[in-house]
């Protein structure tokens, strides 16, 4: 993706435009020196954070290696940092995904897993459904015997506003094929990620 592409029939322009109308709404003046380049800046921000919806997160699948013959057990990618925005108050969800896969025959790079997370992250998400995206996405790119996704995350809609709750954190997952039906294959898994008896 290109820095400057534009990514619907919205042009930038019209996006610093909002801007400016909430930054008049708020009780600014959008003209002050101090302000005058934050639309620009707001929209660039906005470009990073939502870049997600110029990606075809499966398309970091495709490219599986076969050379890891011999390896059938589960890989395991934790603590993937990665930052989100809630699509009821476009407030940040910042947190941690681990990803789990039981490979048939093929395996993917490891840092693709990772991608897969930011692709879904950098959207207007709500955990439930971005855990259950990035399930859905490895299962039917790589058909693993199994996929498992468990997110930790906080959401700044509830600590800067709102219910005002610091430290508490959500956690999801999503568990498919040999992770849903296999009690040890699941517990292996958040073993390895450090969640004993749902608690770390
Ligand atoms: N299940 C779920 N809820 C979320 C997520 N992100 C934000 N929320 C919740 O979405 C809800 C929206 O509730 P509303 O009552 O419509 O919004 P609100 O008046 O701003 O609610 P408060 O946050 O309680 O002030 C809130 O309870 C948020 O905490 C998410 O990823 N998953
Ligand atoms: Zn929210």
């Amino acid at each position: 993706m290109s820095e400057h592409h534009e990514p619907t029939d919205v042009t930038s322009e019209q996006a610093e435009e909002a801007v400016r109308i909430l930054l008049r709404w708020a009780g600014e003046d959008p003209q002050r020196e101090g302000l005058l380049d934050t639309p620009r800046r707001v929209v660039k921000a906005y470009r990073d954070w939502f870049s997600g919806y110029q990606t075809d997160p499966g398309e970091y699948l495709r490219r599986t290696f076969k050379e890891v013959a011999g390896y059938d057990e589960m890989v395991v990618l934790r603590d993937i940092e990665f930052e989100s925005h809630c699509e009821h108050h476009m407030a940040p969800i910042i947190g941690r995904a681990h990803v789990g896969y039981l490979p048939t025959n093929r395996v993917v790079g490891i840092s693709k897993l990772a991608r897969v997370v930011d692709a879904y992250a950098r959207r207007f998400q709500v955990q439930e459904k971005m855990t259950a995206e990035i399930a859905r996405c490895i299962q039917e790119n790589l058909h693993p015997a199994g996929v498992a996704v468990v997110v930790d995350a906080s959401h700044e809609c509830m600590t800067t506003r709102g219910v005002h709750k610091r430290g508490v954190s959500m956690v999801t997952s999503q568990m498919l094929g040999a992770f849903r039906d296999d009690a040890r294959t699941r517990a292996e898994f958040l073993d390895f990620i450090g969640i004993h008896g749902g608690r770390r």
